[in-house]
């Protein structure tokens, strides 16, 4: 889950997308880049690391213009190399760079429909670049000297035909203005908001409304699934659905997990949802343990604080914050290899011994994948001298492969894989597992929405992949190729040694 950000505003746009990228550093950790059009030329810094190594002073002054485009990466195909980093740019037809939160699931077939008939050049083994090369494909096809919002609308509803998968996209097309759009399922979050100055209307499209928060943009209302908004160099706003046949059904995981706190997406408010959540788990432990003997509910920072302090209130027990969470230390679930993963749990985490000592406590985590996290974080209560060691997910057991935009390809890594509920709890060394039920959390995250919320991509849970296409030879190839295993590199091996050289004038 990438998060991507698109301006078209009154005055120089560099800043204000390095804020918006700022705040969407939690949905990628990996590489940022960042696009910008002066006139007809294309400004693009992009590179590995977190927003505030990429753009470097020296950077931000080169990215000129009113009109750009950012992301920040968290990769879910090809390489994690500088050479995948986004935006990616194409030169045909008026100059365009694409930014895309997703994850296409049938990026090697496009790719060689792309080479085979559309006789276009695929440089990298992004399916961002693919993506691209669909939509400037379909682009040229309308064969317009100047195209208008009609001939690109025309071009995305096509790209819909053809692609498949999760895609949430942004894109600027060169002395045009900045289009984004979103998939028929409407699986990644997008929402545009405004912002009025003196000399005019501004516009922002981005995967979180915290992102126009912190930049003083009024939310407006999220992108529809299928739909798609272009916003012209002069700020002009213009959208249409351009699928013909659409379904909402947001990532469920967003909720739980991946989403701020502060953002709306799909008129959800995250942060009550993840309320919900946190008073659902405590209905289930009064159901099953009316007569429970916890002491004291503790969060695993950052993501389970809301639930756990629900919960924590619903049952009339004490919340404490056992865990202090090193604040220069990244998402570890994101983090590209498992090594990485492990030890930095400990390096984040570090356990206040009396808020642990001879008590009962009660764990609480937003979910549970590999149960990296939770292993050791239920040694740690250990010890600290707690007398019994109880864990809440407030997210079901995670069971199967996400192909939308989360790097979870291997089943077998999952900590619930070929394991009841209680036979995780036993693996990660709790003395009672409790798991909120998938109905449960639908309906904390659609309660109170005045259009029903009904239908989720809910895969991580239970299977079912919304857009039709996956089948066990799909997910068999995922899994070889993207497993950690396959993953890892012999230290050796620098990544920049294999990236394709850069092929396009690049801020460096
Ligand atoms: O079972 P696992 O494979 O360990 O994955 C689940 C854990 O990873 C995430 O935390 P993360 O550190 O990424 O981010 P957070 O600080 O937002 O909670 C999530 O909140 C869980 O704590
Ligand atoms: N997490 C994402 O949205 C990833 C976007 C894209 N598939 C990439 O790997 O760069
Ligand atoms: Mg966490």
């Amino acid at each position: 889950m990438c998060g991507i950000v698109g301006l078209v505003a009154k005055s120089l746009v560099n800043q204000t997308i390095f804020d918006a990228l700022t705040v969407l550093q939690h949905r990628g950790q990996d590489a940022a880049g960042m696009v910008t059009c002066e006139g007809n030329r294309f400004f693009l810094r992009k590179d590995n690391g977190l927003v505030n190594e990429v753009f470097r002073t020296r950077h931000m002054k080169r990215l000129v213009g009113h009109v750009g485009i950012g992301h920040v990466r968290y990769p879910t195909a090809g390489s994690s190399s500088a050479a995948e980093a986004q935006p990616f740019y194409v030169n045909s037809p008026y100059g365009i760079a694409l930014a895309h939160n997703g994850n296409l699931t049938n990026a090697d077939e496009l790719g060689e429909e792309m080479f085979r008939a559309d006789l276009r050049h695929i440089n990298t083994t992004s399916d961002s670049e693919v993506l691209l090369n669909v939509f400037a494909h379909e682009l040229q096809r309308q064969g317009k000297l100047t195209p208008d919002a009609d001939d690109i609308f025309e071009a995305v509803s096509k790209v819909h035909k053809r692609v498949k998968g999760g895609y949430a996209v942004v894109a600027v097309i060169t002395g045009y203005g900045v289009l984004a759009f979103r998939d028929p399922n409407g699986i990644r979050p997008l929402v545009y908001g405004t912002r009025s100055t003196p000399e005019g209307e501004e516009c922002m499209v981005a995967s979180e409304s915290v992102a126009l928060d912190i930049s003083g943009f009024t939310r407006v209302r999220d992108i529809e699934p299928g739909e798609a908004i272009f916003i012209d160099m002069d700020g002009n706003v213009f959208t249409r659905q351009c699928a013909e046949k659409t379904n909402l059904a947001p990532c469920l995981f967003e909720f739980v997990y991946l989403a701020r706190p502060d953002s709306i997406i799909d008129n959800v408010n995250v942060h009550q949802a993840r309320m919900r959540m946190g008073v659902k788990l405590a209905e289930k432990v009064l159901k099953e343990r009316p007569d429970h003997d916890i002491d004291v509910i503790i969060p695993i920072p950052d993501t389970s604080r809301t639930s756990a302090l629900e919960m924590a209130k619903h049952l009339n027990v004490t919340f404490r914050e056992g865990f202090i969470k090193n604040r220069y230390i990244g998402r570890t679930f994101i983090m590209p290899g498992q090594t990485q993963r492990k030890k930095s749990v400990r390096r984040k985490l570090n356990p206040i011994e009396m808020e642990f000592k001879g008590k009962v406590v009660m764990l609480v985590d937003d979910s549970i994948v590999r149960g990296t996290t939770s292993k050791q974080i239920v040694q740690m209560a250990r010890d600290m001298g707690a007398r019994k060691v109880y864990f809440a997910s407030a997210a079901p057991p995670v069971r199967f492969p996400n192909v939308y935009g989360i790097d979870m390809p291997s089943p077998t890594e999952f900590i619930a894989h070929n394991r009841t509920e209680s036979e995780i709890g036993e693996a990660i060394g709790a003395d009672w597992m409790l798991y909120q039920d998938l109905n449960d959390l639908k309906e904390t995250v659609a309660e109170g929405l005045d259009i029903a919320l009904t239908d989720f991509d809910s895969s991580v849970f239970d299977g079912y992949y919304v857009t039709g296409d996956i089948d066990d030879a799909y997910l068999e190839r995922i899994d070889q190729k993207r497993n950690d295993a396959a993953k890892v590199k012999p230290e050796s091996v620098d990544h920049e040694d294999e990236a394709p050289a850069d092929l396009h004038t690049k801020i460096q």
